[in-house]
C-alpha cells in the first residue's frame, strides 16, 4: 500500500504539490492522471525520497521509503526508462541492480522472461527501443518481487502490441495482490487497465474514484436516441421537457427524463425509434470534464 497525505512542495514561486492526498490499494491498478505539470512525477519522486516535501507524508507499507530495509523488496518503481548505462547489456544492468540490493542473480533471468526480454537480455541496453526500455524498467522494478509498484508513463513509446501486453501485465500484477500506481497523460491508455483512477491538476486531487463511478458521472443520466424520424423525435422529447442535442451521426442526446419515459413519449406519439440507450461515456470524456479548469498550458482560443 502506498499512502500519500497532504503533500506540499514548491519549486521557487511554483507550487508543484498543493495538498496531494491519495492511497494506492493492494489488488488494484490505480491510474494517476492529469495534465502536464499537474504534479504526478513530483509526487512519485517524493514517495521515493528523491524530492523532499515541505509538508505531508508519503509512506510505503506504512513507512517512509528511505527507512526501508532493501527497498526494492517493498516498492518497485519506473521513473525514467532511459536512465541506464547504454554500454551495459540489459542483463548486466539488472545484475548490477540486484547485487546492489542483496538480491539473488537468478531473479534477473526470471524478470527478463516475465517482461518478454528473455531473448534479448544479452544486447546492449543503449540499442533498445523506448518500448524495450520500458520493459527493462519494469523488469528492474520487479527484481525484489515487491508488493507495490509505481510506474511513471510506462506506455510511453510502446507500439500497439506493447500497449496490449502492458495492459494485461499490469492487470495481472494487481490480480496477484499488488498495489500498482500507473501515471499517464492519456486517460484512454488506462481504459481497460486501471480499475481506480486518481485525477490530479495543479498539485492536488480533483477526483479519486473507481472507473465505474467516473464513467457513470460523465454519462450524467444522458440517453442516446436513434430514430429514422429524428426531427419528430426531437420535437416530441422537447415537448416532454427534455433537453435535446442533435449529434452528427443521426442520433439525439437527451437529458432530463429517464429512459423508460423517453420510450413512453416516443411510443405515445407514434415516432419510430431503433435505439434508446444510456449514453456510454468514455474515460476520456470524464477526464476532460474534470480537468477543464486544471490545465496549466492551454492554447489561446482564437
Ligand atoms: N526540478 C524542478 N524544478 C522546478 N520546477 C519543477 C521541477 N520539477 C517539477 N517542477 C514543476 O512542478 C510542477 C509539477 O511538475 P511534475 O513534473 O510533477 O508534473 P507532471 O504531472 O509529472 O507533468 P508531466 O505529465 O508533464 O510529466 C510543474 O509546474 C513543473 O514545472
Amino acid at each position: 500500500m502506498i499512502t500519500v497525505e497532504g503533500l506540499r512542495k514548491r519549486f521557487g514561486p511554483n507550487l508543484a504539490l498543493d495538498g496531494m492526498t491519495f492511497t494506492v490499494r493492494p489488488g488494484h491498478v490505480t491510474g494517476f492522471v492529469g495534465p502536464n505539470g499537474a504534479g504526478k512525477s513530483t509526487t512519485m519522486r517524493v514517495v521515493l525520497g528523491l524530492d523532499a516535501a515541505e509538508e505531508g507524508t508519503a509512506l510505503v507499507g506504512g513507512k517512509p521509503y528511505r527507512t526501508l530495509d532493501r527497498p526494492l523488496c517493498h516498492l518497485g518503481s519506473l521513473l525514467d526508462a532511459s536512465a541506464l548505462q547504454p554500454g551495459r547489456t540489459a542483463r548486466n544492468h539488472l545484475l548490477w541492480l540486484a547485487h546492489s540490493q542483496g538480491l539473488p542473480g537468478r531473479r534477473v533471468d526470471e524478470v527478463l522472461e516475465l517482461t518478454g526480454l528473455g531473448g534479448v537480455g544479452g544486447r546492449r541496453a543503449g540499442g533498445y527501443s523506448l518500448g524495450m526500455r520500458q520493459r527493462l524498467g519494469i523488469a528492474a522494478a520487479l527484481l525484489g518481487d515487491p508488493p507495490a509498484l509505481m510506474l511513471d508513463e510506462p506506455f510511453n513509446g510502446m507500439d500497439p502490441e506493447g500497449i496490449i501486453w502492458m495492459r494485461t501485465f499490469l492487470r495481472d500484477l494487481a490480480a496477484h495482490g499488488r498495489a500498482v500506481l500507473v501515471s499517464s497523460h492519456l486517460m484512454s491508455e488506462l481504459q481497460g487497465t486501471a480499475d481506480h483512477v486518481v485525477v490530479v491538476g495543479r498539485g492536488r486531487v480533483i477526483a479519486d474514484a473507481s472507473v465505474a463511478q467516473l464513467l457513470a458521472g460523465a454519462a450524467n443520466g444522458r440517453i442516446t436516441v436513434r430514430s429514422s424520424a429524428i426531427d419528430d423525435a426531437a420535437d416530441v422529447l422537447r415537448a416532454a421537457g427534455a433537453t435535446v442535442t442533435r449529434n452528427g451521426d443521426g442520433t439525439l442526446t437527451v437529458a432530463g427524463p429517464a429512459a423508460e419515459d423517453v420510450v413512453a413519449a416516443l411510443g405515445k406519439a407514434g415516432v419510430p425509434f431503433s435505439e434508446v440507450a444510456a449514453h456510454r461515456a468514455t474515460l476520456e470524456d470524464a477526464y476532460l470534464e474534470l480537468t477543464r479548469d486544471a490545465v496549466e498550458f492551454r492554447g489561446a482560443a482564437r
